[in-house]
């Protein structure tokens, strides 16, 4: 008999959907990528089509499954996905009734600053460890039930599905079968009692959700259900699932108390272990859990930045100043300050500490002699300073103090950046072998929900060094560099 012994992970990520095969080593065996169009038919609204992330999870798949060898030795599948992004479908024939709402998505900003000015941030922040913000789930769902025709309506009847992306892959890959979420995904809809861990009446009033419309919520790691066997040829269990940046903090072994990890993809989100305990912060910082495994639950302190690649992705796409992320490295490097140009990418507002949704962008500084040097220099500088804010203001929050960071996504592979990162924190960088941290992440959980390993424990000795980055800035000519920032970041902050 043939062996099961590697894992299939999809990352659903917000620009891209890629599948990887994994050995019981966390050795990447294969993989497969697919970039995926993004639509913004307004100002500040941000729209997936669910049938092109369908349609790429699957292929994507298939393809590392086909690269790996083949579907005989896949024990299992782990699911890892952008966060907060919400599809509804019509659960007769799995259609959604509109286009997926993005994270980024600002439309319901009215709405949150209504309910803010009447006072309900507190029962929120209580409950479920998150702020009134049109980041998370719940506005983004009330806004398609009451503008969707018919949708209110339906789904008080028990005809529609609610579902984070996670939930909406499981649906299609068991073909309706199972209808769940993990807690890691559960807890960011601003629906999700965090202390309890189940579905909230009184969230559910307040943004007026019909329970109907609600998937059951079960550990990161175990089965959810098998997919159909015309996908893979055979049915295999679905066994992990987790949002993409607890799904980090798995694949960055962050298991104990005071362990930290920043992964930078489209945005960045540095993610702090707390153990047993949710934190409760005094700086704007989120509580989220990390992950559920076997009952257990592991809270954390999140920092949310909402650009890091994505700055880079507007250099190359907006600006056309780059063709390649990967040139940034090069043109960092090859001038020796920024010469006062700074940029706060506030391109979909600032989130953490900040949390303002009308915030835009600003690049301030210019002098005749800045070149595009300096901007790709401060689009990279700017993640830097915000992870440093993040960091600093998780301290003050009794979180522990971060000697080591451990980074990943696609922004870490930039060494200039990494460099920069560690002599802004004053801290060690880590960035692991394998960078897509995300996918091995989903892959451990489901490898644990499957039993090829007992617990989260016996994966920890998988994680490996890439390259360490230790702070060797001048500490005066970091400070000034620091006070720059922070003067840019007041400036944006003004109100028009
Ligand atoms: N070498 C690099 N330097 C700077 N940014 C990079 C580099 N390589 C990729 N990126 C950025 O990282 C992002 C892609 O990371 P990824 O982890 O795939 O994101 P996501 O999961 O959000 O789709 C893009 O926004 C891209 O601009
Ligand atoms: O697509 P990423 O990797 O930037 O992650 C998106 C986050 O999950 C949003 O909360």
């Amino acid at each position: 008999m043939i062996k099961q012994d590697r894992i299939l992970a999809i990352d659903q990520g917000t620009t891209s959907t890629r599948s990887i095969v994994f050995d019981v080593n966390g050795r990447e065996l294969s993989v497969a990528r697919q970039e995926f169009p993004q639509y913004y038919p307004s100002q500040g609204w941000v729209e997936h089509d669910p049938e092109d992330i369908w349609r790429d999870a699957l292929s994507t798949a298939q393809e590392a499954v086909e690269r790996s060898g083949g579907v005989d030795r896949i024990a299992a599948i782990g699911i890892t996905n952008q966060r907060e992004t919400i599809v509804v479908w019509d659960r007769a024939t799995g259609k959604p009734i509109h286009n997926a709402i993005v994270w980024q998505d600002r439309r319901t900003a009215k709405l949150c600053a209504e309910l803010k000015e009447q006072g309900h941030e507190k029962l929120v922040t209580e409950r479920t460890g998150l702020l009134l913000d049109p980041y998370f789930s719940a506005t983004k769902l009330a806004w398609i039930l009451d503008n969707v025709e018919g949708a209110r309506a339906r789904a008080e009847k028990g005809e529609l599905a609610f579902g984070t992306i996670d939930s909406f892959l499981l649906w299609r890959l068991t073909d309706g079968a199972v209808h769940a979420t993990d807690v890691t995904n559960a807890c960011r809809t601003l629906l999700f009692d965090i202390h309890r861990q189940q579905w909230d009446d009184d969230l559910l009033k307040l943004f007026r959700v019909p329970a109907a419309l609600l998937p059951e919520v079960k550990d990161s790691s175990g089965v959810f259900g098998e997919s159909t066997p015309d996908l893979f040829g055979r049915p295999v269990p679905i066994a992990g699932i987790a949002g993409d940046q607890q799904a980090a903090v798995v694949g960055q072994t962050c298991f104990k108390p005071g362990t930290a990890k920043a992964t930078y993809g489209t945005g960045c989100f540095v993610l702090l272990n707390t153990g047993e305990k949710p934190v409760v912060s005094r700086n704007r910082m989120l509580t989220t859990i990390a992950y559920r495994v076997k009952g257990k639950t592991a809270y954390a302190l999140e920092g949310s930045i909402f650009v890091a690649g994505a700055a880079i992705k507007w250099l190359r796409d907006g600006l056309h100043l780059i063709t390649h992320a990967s040139q940034t490295d090069d043109m960092a490097t090859r001038i020796p300050n920024s010469h006062g140009v700074y940029m706060v990418p506030g391109f979909v507002g600032l989130g953490a500490p900040h949390w303002e949704p009308d915030v835009r962008g600003l690049i301030c500084g210019l002098t005749l002699d800045a070149t595009e040097a300096h901007i790709a220099r401060a689009a990279l500088e700017s993640v830097a300073y915000q992870t440093m804010d993040l960091v600093a203001a998780m301290t003050q929050d009794g979180g522990g103090t971060t000697s080591t960071l451990r980074v990943d996504g696609g922004m870490s592979a930039n060494d200039w950046f990494c460099q920069f990162l560690a002599d802004m924190l004053q801290a060690r960088v880590e960035r692991p072998r394998q960078i897509e941290t995300t996918a091995l992440g989903a892959s451990f959980l489901a490898g644990v929900g499957v039993g090829l390993w007992n617990s989260l424990d016996d994966v920890a000795a998988d994680w490996e060094l890439g390259a360490l980055f230790e702070p060797k800035m001048d500490l005066t000519e970091r400070r000034t560099m620091i006070d720059g920032w922070h003067l840019a970041v007041r400036r944006a902050l003004v109100k028009a």
